[in-house]
C-alpha cells in the first residue's frame, strides 16, 4: 500500500538497535519509523512532503518555522494512544496539533520529531442541555460546536478571537472577550480524556464524569489544561454550556486618559455590575480600528462593553455603569441594542489585529498578554505605554480589562532586528512590571517558546522544580513538545 510517503507499510523490529538517540541529537527521522506510523494511521495520514511539514511548523506567533520531520493525522484515541507509544518507545518528539491558532510558537518543532495534527477528531460525542455539558473531540472547533448547539439555546462562551480547537484552547486555558462574565477554559472543562505519552488513556475526572464541581481527589483536570502539549495528548472535552442571554447591548464611551478608562472599570466591577464583556482600547488602537472597520469613534482611550440578562436588568446595568463612567469623564457614549449594530462593534474588536498591522503595512504581529489584579491595572497599562512612547514604537493597546489582562500588538517588521529588540524589551519590561504588580507574564496565550525564562522568574526556583518533577512524572522521556514552557 503506498500512500503519500511511497513508504510500504511493514513492522517495525522494535529492537533495542531501533532506539535513535534522543531527538535532540536527531535532525531526521528514518524510514523505519514513517512505516511503523503508516502501519497505524494508513498512508493516507501520513505526509513528509515539505509543505504539510512546513504548515505543521508554525503558528500565529512571530516565531521562526520549525516544521517536523514527520505529520501525523489521528482518527481517534487509539490512533493517538499507539502513535504516542511508538514515539515513547524511540524516544520521537511529539507535539500536538490543534488548529495552529497558537500566539507563542507552541507547536513549533523545535527538535523535529512528529507533529500529531488532531484535526479530523471531529466528533461531537454528546450534548447534554438539561445538564449544561458536552463532551468532544480533540479537533471539533469552538465555531463548528456553536453553531450545532444553536438549537439547544446553549451556547460555549470562551472566544479567543480565532476558531481554536476546543482541546487545543484546553491546551493553551485560552480565554477571550466573554472571560469577565464566564470565566477562562480553567473554569469550563469538566473532564478530559488525555493520552500521556507511553500511550496509557485517562480520564482526568473519571470516565464519563461530568459534574459541575468535585472535590474527588487531585484536580488532573487542571494540571493538563494549559500544559502546553507538554504531558499528555488531549482527545476529548467535556465541558460547560451557558444558557444564551435573553437580552443584549453593547456599548463604546471615550475617556481623556487611560487613568479614566480603567478606573471605571475597576469600580464598575467592584459595584458587582455582571457585566457580560468589558474591552478596553487606547487612542491608537480606536484610530486603527476607525480605519479599518469604517467606524466614526472618538480617537480617544475607550471602553466597549455588553450587558446581558433580561431587558429591565440590562436597562440598570447600563444606567450604573453610565453613571460610573460619566463620573469619570466618559464621553460620546454610544448604544447599540440592534443584533447587526453589537455585531459590527465586536466583529471592529475581534479584527483589531489586523487593524493593528494595517497601521504598518506588511507588518508582522508581536503581541503581549500580561495580566494583573484589576486594582493594578491603571499602573501597568500606564507604565507600558510610556515604555512604548519612550522605545518610538508602534503599539496599540488592547484588553479584557475586566480580567486584568491586555494586550499590545506592536505592527513589526521583522526584518528589521533593531525594532525587533526594541519590541521585544518593551514586552518583558511590560512582564516585568506586570510580574512586580503580582501579576503574570500571560493571561491567556500561554508561555509557549519565547516566554520560558518570564516563566522561571514568576514561578520561582522550588516551584519550577516541581513542575519539572510533574512533566518528568508524566513524560520522563521528554518526548512531548520539547523546548515549551520549561527553560533549556
Ligand atoms: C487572531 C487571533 C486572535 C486570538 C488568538 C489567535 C489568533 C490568531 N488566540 C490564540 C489561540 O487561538 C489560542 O491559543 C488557542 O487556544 C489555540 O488553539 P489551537 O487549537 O489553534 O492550538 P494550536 O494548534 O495552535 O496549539 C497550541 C498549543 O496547544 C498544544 N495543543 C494543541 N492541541 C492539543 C491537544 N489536543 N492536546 C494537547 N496539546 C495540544 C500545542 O502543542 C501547542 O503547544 C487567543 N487566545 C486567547 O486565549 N484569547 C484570545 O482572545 C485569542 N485571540
Ligand atoms: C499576534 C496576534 C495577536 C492576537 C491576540 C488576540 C487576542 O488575544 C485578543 O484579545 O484579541
Ligand atoms: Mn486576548
Amino acid at each position: 500500500m503506498h500512500g503519500q510517503t511511497g513508504i510500504e507499510p511493514r513492522t517495525l523490529q522494535t529492537q533495542t538497535d531501533d532506539c535513535w538517540l534522543a531527538a535532540a541529537t536527531k535532525s531526521k527521522i528514518p524510514d523505519r519509523f514513517a512505516q511503523a506510523v503508516v502501519d497505524i494511521v494508513g498512508s493516507e495520514n501520513v505526509s513528509t512532503t515539505d509543505a504539510v511539514r512546513e504548515q505543521h511548523g508554525h503558528d500565529e506567533s512571530y516565531h521562526t518555522t520549525s516544521p517536523p520531520d514527520i505529520v501525523a493525522f489521528a482518527e481517534s484515541t487509539e490512533h493517538v494512544s499507539q502513535v504516542a507509544k511508538l514515539c515513547n518507545d524511540h524516544e520521537v518528539p511529539l507535539i500536538p496539533f490543534g488548529s495552529g491558532t497558537g500566539l507563542e510558537g507552541g507547536i513549533n518543532a523545535l527538535k523535529g520529531g512528529l507533529c500529531l495534527d488532531l484535526s479530523k477528531m471531529k466528533k461531537i460525542l454528546s450534548v447534554h442541555p438539561e445538564d449544561f455539558d458536552c463532551t468532544v473531540e480533540a479537533g471539533v472547533t469552538r465555531v463548528t460546536l456553536n453553531n450545532y448547539l444553536r438549537d439547544t439555546g446553549l451556547t460555549f462562551p470562551i472566544d479567543p478571537g480565532a476558531d481554536a480547537s476546543v482541546c487545543g484552547m484546553c491546551a493553551t486555558s485560552a480565554s477571550g472577550t466573554n472571560a469577565v462574565r464566564y470565566g477562562t477554559m480553567r473554569e469550563n472543562v469538566l473532564n478530559m480524556e488525555v493520552v500521556l505519552p507511553d500511550g496509557r488513556v485517562i480520564h482526568t475526572a473519571g470516565k464519563g464524569r461530568r459534574t459541575k464541581k468535585t472535590s474527588a481527589g487531585y484536580n488532573l483536570t487542571n494540571l493538563f489544561v494549559g500544559s502546553e502539549g507538554t504531558l499528555g495528548i488531549i482527545t476529548q472535552a467535556t465541558l460547560r454550556l451557558h444558557g444564551i442571554p435573553e437580552a443584549t447591548i453593547s456599548a463604546v464611551c471615550s475617556f481623556n486618559t487611560i487613568q479614566e478608562a480603567v478606573d471605571s472599570t475597576v469600580q464598575i466591577l467592584q459595584m458587582g455590575i455582571p457585566i457580560a464583556r468589558i474591552e478596553f482600547l487606547d487612542e491608537v488602537s480606536v484610530d486603527a480600528c476607525n480605519r479599518y472597520s469604517k467606524l466614526d469613534m472618538k480617537v480617544a482611550p475607550s471602553l466597549f462593553f455588553e450587558f446581558t440578562g433580561s431587558p429591565d436588568t440590562l436597562d440598570k446595568q447600563a444606567e450604573v455603569v453610565k453613571d460610573i463612567a460619566s463620573m469619570n469623564g466618559a464621553s460620546e457614549f454610544k448604544w447599540a441594542s440592534k443584533p447587526e449594530e453589537r455585531n459590527q462593534l465586536w466583529k471592529a474588536r475581534h479584527d483589531i489585529l489586523y487593524a493593528c498591522m494595517a497601521l504598518n503595512p506588511g507588518s508582522k504581529p508581536y503581541s503581549t498578554d500580561v495580566c494583573v489584579p484589576i486594582s493594578n491595572l491603571p499602573e501597568v497599562i500606564t507604565r507600558s505605554k510610556e515604555a512604548i512612547q519612550k522605545a518610538g514604537v508602534i503599539g496599540p493597546i488592547v484588553g479584557h480589562v475586566g480580567d486584568g489582562n491586555f494586550h499590545v500588538f506592536f505592527p513589526t517588521d521583522r526584518s528589521n532586528p533593531e525594532e525587533v529588540k526594541k519590541i521585544s524589551d518593551v514586552s518583558v519590561y511590560m512582564a516585568q512590571i506586570a510580574m512586580e504588580l503580582d501579576g503574570t507574564c500571560t493571561g491567556e496565550h500561554g508561555i509557549g517558546m519565547g516566554k520560558r525564562g518570564l516563566l522561571q522568574q514568576e514561578i520561582g526556583d522550588e516551584g519550577m522544580e516541581v513542575m519539572k518533577q510533574l512533566k518528568s512524572t508524566f513524560d520522563p522521556k521528554g518526548i512531548m513538545n520539547p523546548g515549551k514552557v520549561f527553560p533549556e
